[in-house]
């Protein structure tokens, strides 16, 4: 296992960043996500979430921390690390722990979330994080052997409203279901009081990305505010 138990339980009360720039974006450089990622260690990151295999690779050379690795193929539908092929190029590319789409719509490769799992753990060191859009997801990827699930999906996935900030409702939800599995809070927290919040509703570490590493969306929350 590349992620020893200890060493996911120092991410317990912890902070994430998720390092990513889009399609045609000018950061959209795995050289520029490696730098990112280390800026956001110093800053006191206990671990980096980054997307593609080319990033992952860059990242795991410029920080000490774990990281998270997905590939997102499309952007609509089942997209986050969609099919085992995706999953197990992501985790050679040597990420710690896999993100994949962990909710109940079916998968491009016709796989389970439970097939998909196990065969991550079959061919691989890397745990499995499950990008959840419910409640029901996440019973479900807890029951599908998942080892880490995250709200990422809620909003995005038709189950439940997209609210301004992170999912509270959800998170507390899951957190009162009290599954033994580590409980990631994911998916527009903005603010450092909204990190906060989301640890205090149970979650076990808390992902920032856009608010941390989206320059282009963070600069428009300022333009906009001056107009
Ligand atoms: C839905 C989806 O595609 N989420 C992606 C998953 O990796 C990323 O685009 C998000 O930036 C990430 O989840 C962090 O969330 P936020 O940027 O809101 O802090």
């Amino acid at each position: 296992m590349l992620l020893s138990p200890d060493a996911l339980e120092s991410l317990r009360g912890r902070l994430i960043v998720s390092c990513q720039a889009y399609p045609g974006e000018p950061m959209r450089d795995p050289r520029t996500t490696a730098q990112v990622a280390a800026s956001a260690v110093i800053g006191g990151a206990a671990a980096v979430r980054v997307q593609g295999l080319a990033d992952v690779q860059h990242a795991r050379a410029a920080v000490e921390v774990p990281v998270i690795g997905l590939w997102k193929d499309g952007h609509s539908g089942v997209f986050i690390t969609p099919t085992l092929r995706h999953a197990l190029a992501v985790a050679n590319a040597g990420s710690h722990v896999v993100a994949i789409d962990g909710t109940r719509r079916e998968r491009p490769d016709g796989l389970t979330l439970a097939q998909t799992v196990a065969g991550v753990h079959a061919e691989s060191h890397a745990l499995v994080m499950a990008d959840c859009g419910s409640f029901a997801d996440a019973a479900a990827a807890v029951e599908a052997g998942a080892d880490l699930i995250g709200t990422t999906l809620s909003g995005y996935s038709g189950e439940r409203p997209k609210t301004p900030g992170p999912d509270l409702e959800l998170l507390a939800e899951i957190a009162a279901a009290g599954f033994d599995v580590p409980l990631i809070a994911e998916g527009r927290i903005h603010t450092p009081a909204q990190a906060r919040q989301a640890l205090d509703a149970g979650a076990f570490a808390v992902v920032v990305g856009t608010a941390i590493t989206h320059p282009a969306t963070v600069t428009g929350w300022f333009s906009d505010a001056l107009k």
